[in-house]
């Protein structure tokens, strides 16, 4: 039997994470510590005895350098790799290259909190988780969820929102669930498929 193999990653830390800057679709390079990260990713998932047929990434530099370091530590480079802006951060919109501690005093703790994990509210200009579901979910069904029901051993290295809304679906999260759920930057999460799609096991592989 095919083990339905599902990893999710999110890209080690970026320049901007580092600058504590409202990121979205810009697009920094990582930094110096999301290198050490993505290795250290790609390490844990050697220890696991994993291999993979078959990977997919966003358009973002960061995401798709996590993806390349951690394909280097599995001795995978060359994976067949899919590149998708359905799989891109969430869209920060007008809040792109402010700083986080900034739009705070401007807007308040809470207004802030609402447009970065609420699940319906989207920042001005900019997408919602919902919106980013609206573009990952189908990319994630006709695309991914194939391959992976039929043992294609997956890999999908994006970014912190993208992957919170394939969360919400795979663990049925309710738009309350996903509002507390943070992502660490470079965390891979084991995902064992059922045949129906559903998930059989998770192993978080932080620490
Ligand atoms: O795009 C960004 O700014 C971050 O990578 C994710 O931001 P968040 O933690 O505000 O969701």
């Amino acid at each position: 039997m095919s083990e339905r193999l599902l990893v999710l990653v999110r890209h080690g830390q970026s320049e901007w994470n580092l600058k504590n800057l409202f990121t979205g679709w810009k697009d920094p390079d990582l930094t110096e510590l999301g290198v050490k990260e993505a290795t250290e990713a790609g390490r844990k998932l050697k220890a696991q005895g994993l291999v993979f047929d078959v990977a997919y990434t966003s358009v973002l530099t960061r995401a798709q350098h996590t993806l390349d370091l951690i394909l280097g530590e599995l001795d995978q480079k060359g994976l067949p790799t899919s590149k998708d802006l359905a799989l891109n951060e969430r869209d920060y919109g007008d809040l792109s290259g402010l700083n986080k501690d900034d739009a705070r005093k401007k807007w308040g703790e809470d207004q802030v909190l609402i447009w970065r994990r609420s699940y319906d509210v989207p920042p001005p200009g900019g997408e919602s988780l919902k919106d980013t579901l609206a573009r990952a979910l189908p990319y994630y069904v006709q695309e991914i969820l194939p391959g992976v029901l039929n043992g294609k051993r997956t890999l999908v290295a994006a970014h912190g929102n993208s992957l919170r809304a394939l969360i919400m679906v795979l663990e049925k999260l309710s738009p309350e669930g996903i509002l507390k759920r943070e992502l660490a930057t470079g965390v891979p999460i084991i995902y064992r498929l059922n045949a129906d799609s559903t998930v059989a096991s998770k192993l978080d592989l932080a620490g």
